[in-house]
Order: C-alpha cells, then structure tokens, then sequence
C-alpha cells in the first residue's frame, strides 16, 4: 500500500465571524489526484492555506509526507500554486522562478538545467526573459505553475489553476496535470472546472459552508440508478402514468424535443437490461420511438444536486 500524502484530522478554521471550515477530516494517498469542490466562499481556499501553512488552524492537525502542517519539514514537499498570485513585476520570469528555486534550496546547477524545462513545461518558453509587468494574466497563471514546480515536489496544491487561462491554456494545463499525475506526484486540486476534475481526479470531496457533504471516488458519487432518455413522438401526459403503472419504474418527462414534435422521457431502470422492455411497452401504447439512449451523469450534476436547496456563502448570500 502506498503511503498517505496529505491528512487533515478535524481541521477547522475559524475567522471569528463563524466563517471558514469546521472540522474537516479527510486523507489523500500518495500518487492520488484530489479534487476540492465547492460553491463560492465554501472554504476551499481557507483549507488549503491551513495545509500549506499560510494560516494557521483553529483546532485540528494535519500532515504533509507524515510531517505536521505549517513545519519546514512539510514544506519542502510540496509547491502550491495560490488562487490570488502575483509575482514580482520588476524580475523576468526567469528570474521569478530563480528565487522561488533559491527559496526551496534548490541547488543553483540544477535549478539552471530546470528553469528552461520549467518554461518550456507551461508554455512560457520563449518569454522567460519577459518582465512579469509584461505577462497577461494567464501568462502569470503559467508562472505560477511553474513556481509551483520548481522544487520538483511529490505534492502539488492548485487553486484554480486554469482560472485566467483561455481554453487552449486549458487544454495545456490539463495536459500538465496529466503528466504530472503520471510521473507520481500528488497532486491537490481546488477548481470550478467539473469537467477536468472529472477526467484527472481519482477522488473528489465537496464542501459546503466550511463543512464536507461527500468524499468519494469520482465514479461512486457518480454511480447513480441506471437512468435512460427516450424520445418519443404521439405522448400525451395520460400514457406517462400508464407507462408508470405498466413498468413500476420512475419514468418521467424531461422536456420538449427540438424535432418532430417530439418529447424526451427519463426513465429509472433497475438495471439496463429493462430498456428493451421498456421501448416495448412505449410501441405498445401508440407513441413512436425515435431514440433511446443512456443518460451519463456528469460531476457538475452531481454538484448543483448535492448542494441544491441548501445554504451557501459568497455570492448567493
Ligand atoms: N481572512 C478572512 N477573514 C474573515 N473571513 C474570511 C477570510 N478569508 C476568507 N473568509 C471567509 O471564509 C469563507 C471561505 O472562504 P474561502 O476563500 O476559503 O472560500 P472558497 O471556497 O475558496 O471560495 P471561492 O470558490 O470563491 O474561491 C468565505 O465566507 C470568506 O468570506
């Protein structure tokens, strides 16, 4: 079995306007992609602060590679990518990524055989020598992947590492994710974006007003009923109960179809060996089939329907 990367045991912070996370207790493996969800203010960024060792818990503990968050011990093993970074406009990128690598002790031969690689790595290859003053938004973003990087950490912690890029830049970080998942590392991931969390994460927690509503791997919380979409032609609302009645599922209507005046059905099978059957039972009473297909439930489903009719912070308050 491999070994644990990250533990959080009950980690709360509290800012003291009942704000923050409570108790929040959660492991991450080594080699593990995880992905931190949760709607704006949720606490995502305050939890990983306290993991980093920028701010400092409340009550609780955690530790990084077996070493107690917040020690130096801890932070050599990981690079963390910030939600709000800015780097020091004055110095080239090249230059930014030299201090972060004498910051992390990072031997100044091997931090000059990196730095290209590192530019090269983010897309940044041929603006090294660029003054950050000169950087787009998403060029800094880049740069800061690459800072995050620098040390050649087992552990990565991203903060929305895609937010300023457009979605080319995307596509790119996916890539690096991608790589850097396997080459082994760690990596800890806080993003909006469900479907890239979806693609690269091998589990996904998600929190709500400071507090986890679910930890799983991403195909348990999407493992759902078997649900199916038939469109179909010649419905009236009175066949939908007799389909009800006649199958003992949960058959419903979706909406209107876009062609030949037509409707989309979900139907919740037991198993999906009932569609036959069921497209039977749809022939049977007059209403004409045009397609039948198999419903994927998506992450960002998964997500408006956990935290839907709950409360959240930030924007919605
Ligand atoms: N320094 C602080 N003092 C007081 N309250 C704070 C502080 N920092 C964050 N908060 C509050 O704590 C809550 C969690 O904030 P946090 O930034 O961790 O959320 P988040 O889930 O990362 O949000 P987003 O998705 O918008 O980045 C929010 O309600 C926020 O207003």
């Amino acid at each position: 079995m491999t070994g644990l990367a990250i533990t959080a045991h009950e980690l709360t912070k509290d800012y003291g306007n009942g704000r923050g996370c409570r108790s929040i207790t959660i492991t991450v493996g080594e080699g593990e992609a995880f992905g931190f969800l949760g709607p704006n203010g949720a606490g995502k960024s305050t939890f990983v602060k306290m993991l980093v060792g920028l701010i400092r818990q409340t009550e609780g503990h955690g530790t990084i590679c077996g070493h107690p968050i917040g020690s130096l011990e801890a932070r050599r093993h990981f690079g963390y990518l910030p939600e709000l970074y800015r780097y020091q406009e004055w110095l080239s990128g090249e230059e930014v990524l030299q201090l972060h690598a004498r910051l992390c002790d990072v031997e100044a031969s091997e931090a000059k055989r990196r730095i290209p690689e590192l530019l090269d790595l983010v897309g940044l290859g041929l603006r090294g020598k660029d003054r950050v003053k000169m950087y787009s938004k998403g060029m800094q973003q880049r740069l800061g992947l690459a800072c995050a990087l620098v040390n050649d950490p087992p552990i990565v912690f991203l903060d929305e590492p895609a937010s300023a890029l457009d979605p080319l830049g995307r596509r790119d970080v996916r890539e690096l994710l991608r790589l850097m998942k396997a080459q082994g590392k760690t990596i800890f991931l806080n993003s909006h974006l469900l479907e890239d969390v979806e693609l690269l994460c091998d589990r996904v927690a998600l929190l709500n007003n400071g507090q986890i509503l679910q930890v799983g791997s991403v195909a348990d919380v999407l493992h759902e009923t078997s649900r199916w979409h038939l469109r179909v032609g010649g419905f009236a609302p009175f066949l939908l109960a007799w389909l009800q009645e006649a199958s003992g599922l949960t058959v419903r209507l979706l909406e209107m179809a876009a062609e030949e005046d037509s409707v989309w059905l979900e139907a919740e099978l037991e198993d999906d060996e009932q569609i036959g059957w069921l497209n039977a039972l749809v022939i049977e009473q007059g209403m004409t089939l045009y397609e039948v297909k198999k419903a994927k439930t998506k992450l960002d489903e998964w997500f408006v329907s956990s935290v839907a009719g709950r409360s959240h912070r930030g924007e919605r308050e």
